[in-house]
């Protein structure tokens, strides 16, 4: 028997609260069959959002927090990263050149399906796009989330994210638009590992020649609240311990064995609320401290250059090295590495082919659910 998994088709609920929809049904996973021969398909690419001009910054972090109990310092402290850059979050030209380059690689083989994308916190919207593809007379979405791992932010949120957009294009007669499932998790996939691992060659060959073989190697990734890592994935934890292997394999890859250490970058909310520690800037004291000489800094946690990279890693804790006079090199991400656009081609003909669902594709119903503040502040 199937498990009670996070539905992604709640079909036409107009009078409930869409995240309920998610949170309490037990859905039907996806089937390990293959797609119906003739049926309309569609990529979706799904990603986060980012503000596309000065006027923009307020409301995206408006939406981006709402109901999460982030201070408003905070807000304004962010605010001020993105205007160091016009108010232009990089992450919309990032996504811009995936999809193309997902295009042109699935063209390339043969394969003919559109790729749409679209955002949860800011146009192209998730559920703006959902209408245009019903409009399209697509009936089924293969979603691809611009994050690798488990966790709320990371895979349960994209999962909602879905079924929100689902319900709003809900009319008589038309329940939903298309049907949809999220393709699994990638952290540990052959071409996202390889892409990394490029990155990380590529960096150390940045570096002064002295430092190449003893630079310490740090992994970042988004930190996110202890009680939030607590239940990611099905037995909890799943956050940390996937990054932990997609870093390993990563180091791996470049110099079997190589040590590195895992820590955590650019945390939010309240200061009375724990998150993930220690943080990149701590850790670079520390290192610094303990007298190394070079890092090289690898922000597995993300796909793409985005601002929560070229600004908190290139600006902040490039900063904070420079204080320490520690050789700093940060790594790129997997951006459109063609081994990571190829990844994507598998996982979709994976799924067409009726593989069966893996991890973030058909999730247990709790999984990584994390209760919200009851009222916004
Ligand atoms: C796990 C994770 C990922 C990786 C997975 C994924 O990629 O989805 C991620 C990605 C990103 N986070 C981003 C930006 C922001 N994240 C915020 C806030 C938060 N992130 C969280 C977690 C994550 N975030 C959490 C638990 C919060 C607290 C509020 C809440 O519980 O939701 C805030 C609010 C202000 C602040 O407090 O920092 C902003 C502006 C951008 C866009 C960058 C750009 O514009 O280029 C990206 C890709
Ligand atoms: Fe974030």
């Amino acid at each position: 028997m199937p498990r009670a998994t996070v539905d992604l088709n709640p079909g036409q609920r107009p009078d409930e609260d869409p995240s309920l929809a998610v949170r309490n049904n037990g859905g039907t996973p996806p089937a390990a069959v293959p797609a119906p021969a003739g049926r309309r398909e569609a990529l979706l690419v799904l990603s986060f959002g980012g503000p596309r001009g000065h006027d923009d910054v307020m409301p995206f972090l408006e939406n981006v927090t709402r109901g999460r109990g982030v201070p408003r310092e905070r807000l304004l402290d962010v605010a001020e990263h993105y205007h160091h850059f016009g108010g232009v979050s990089p992450i919309n030209e990032q996504n811009e050149a995936l999809v193309a380059a997902i295009g042109a690689d699935l063209a390339a083989h043969g394969i003919d399906l559109p790729v749409y994308w679209g955002n949860r916190n800011w146009d192209p919207y998730v559920e703006d796009v959902w209408q245009q593809m019903a409009d399209d007379g697509i009936e089924h979405v293969y979603v691809l989330a611009t994050s690798a791992y488990a966790s709320y932010s990371g895979c349960r949120q994209y999962h909602e994210d879905v079924a929100r957009a689902r319900i709003a294009v809900s009319s008589p007669g038309r329940p939903g638009g298309p049907t949809a499932e999220k393709l699994p998790h990638y952290f540990d996939t052959p071409g996202f590992v390889r892409a990394n691992a490029d990155a990380l060659a590529a960096a150390l060959a940045r570096l002064p020649e002295e430092h190449r073989a003893t630079a310490r190697l740090v992994a970042t990734a988004h930190s996110i609240p202890d009680a939030m890592a607590a239940v990611a994935g099905p037995d909890g934890h799943a956050y940390e311990t996937e990054l932990m292997a997609a870093a390993r394999a990563v180091v791996d890859a470049v110099e079997p064995g190589r040590e590195f250490d895992l820590v955590w970058q650019s945390r939010s909310g309240p200061p009375s609320v724990p998150w993930l520690e220690p943080d990149v800037n701590d850790h670079l004291r520390a290192l610094s401290g303990n007298g190394e000489t070079a890092v090289v800094v690898f922000p597995i946690g993300f796909v793409s250059d985005h601002l929560e990279v070229v600004w908190d890693l290139d600006n902040e804790a490039e900063e904070t090295a420079a204080e320490l006079g520690l050789v700093f090199v940060r790594a790129g991400t997997a951006g459109t590495h063609p081994a990571f656009v190829a990844m994507v081609r598998e996982l979709l003909q994976e799924r067409r082919a009726g593989a069966e669902p893996r991890l973030g594709t058909a999730c247990p119903a709790a999984c990584c659910f994390v209760q919200r503040p009851a009222a916004p502040r």
